[in-house]
């Protein structure tokens, strides 16, 4: 999917969520169990539920992983019934010497037809070109997470007296191996104090935003700090809105969940967007 077809779908929707399927066979409602794959099934319904409040479903490919062969048919299964106008993420974060990017880039974007897939920079350039070979298909690359151990190398002041941190290197380096129409970043929504600091390097880069629900980020926040013209942001949620209710009401308590975050979107948009 290309930028301005991924802009149409926002504008259309009055949207920028990601809904997150990070789906656990351990949380799945119990009347789901008697269905032959309950994960992909858990997932069918949930899309067919929120499919016209959200621009983007992210597979958390771990949770898919642990299952085994059963795991990859569920993600197969539950790719191919999300809307072609709905941008796909698999959450992987992958990233090896080139050679073998090359294979992750073919598992995540030919063997399954993925819009993009989430890369450690930690390796460099060689470990990040092999994922951008195709137009309308996406890097996002973690720069600034969301979790407490983002401290602990992201945070770290380059030793150069510049006071900037890692994690603007990262970005400064990576928007010159691809530009705004390929290249993505993760931004996690508990990083609120620092969002000003990632749009002063790219300004113009969509974010991919994990972290509010169940992390507690501030959607108001992000996004008075983070939108930009084009949108500029995708805001993930997952166990908030996925593991709303763990009865048969799932599917619908999930789109009330997500209603009431799209809402809150449109609100936004309407302000700093126009
Ligand atoms: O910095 C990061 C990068 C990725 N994630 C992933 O996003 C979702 C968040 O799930 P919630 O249930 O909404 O907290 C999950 O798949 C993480 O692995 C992140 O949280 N932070």
């Amino acid at each position: 999917m290309t930028r301005a077809q991924l802009f149409e779908q926002i504008l259309k929707k009055k949207s920028y969520l990601c809904i997150g399927l990070d789906t656990d066979p351990k949380k799945l409602p119990q009347h789901l169990l008697d269905f032959e794959d309950p994960v992909f099934e858990f997932n069918r319904q949930i899309i067919e539920a929120t499919a016209d409040l959200c621009v983007a479903y992210k597979p958390n490919i771990a949770f898919y992983e642990a299952q085994g062969p059963k795991g990859w048919v569920s993600l197969e299964k539950t790719l191919e019934v999300i809307p072609q106008d709905i941008f796909t993420i698999a959450d992987a974060k992958r990233g090896d010497i080139g050679n073998t990017s090359e294979l992750y880039a073919r598992a995540f974007f030919e063997s399954m037809d993925f819009d993009s897939v989430t890369v450690a920079p930690y390796m460099g350039a060689d470990s990040v070109k092999p994922f951008l070979v195709k137009d309308g298909k996406w890097v996002i690359l973690l720069a600034l997470t969301s979790n407490p151990g983002s401290q602990d190398f992201q945070m770290l002041k380059l030793a150069d007296g510049s006071e900037e941190y890692l994690f603007e290197q990262v970005l400064r380096t990576s928007a010159t191996w691809a530009n705004s129409d390929q290249m993505m970043y993760v931004v996690g929504a508990t990083q609120g104090e620092f969002i000003e600091r990632v749009r002063a390097i790219v300004p113009d880069h969509f974010l991919l935003v994990p972290g509010v629900g169940a992390q507690g980020g501030s959607l108001e926040e992000i996004s008075r700090l983070g939108l930009n013209q084009q949108c500029g942001l995708l805001i993930n949620s997952s166990r908030a809105i996925i593991y709303a209710s763990s009865g048969e009401d799932f599917a619908e308590k999930a789109r009330e969940a997500a209603l009431e975050v799209q809402r809150e979107m449109e609100g936004y948009l309407e302000k700093y967007v126009g």
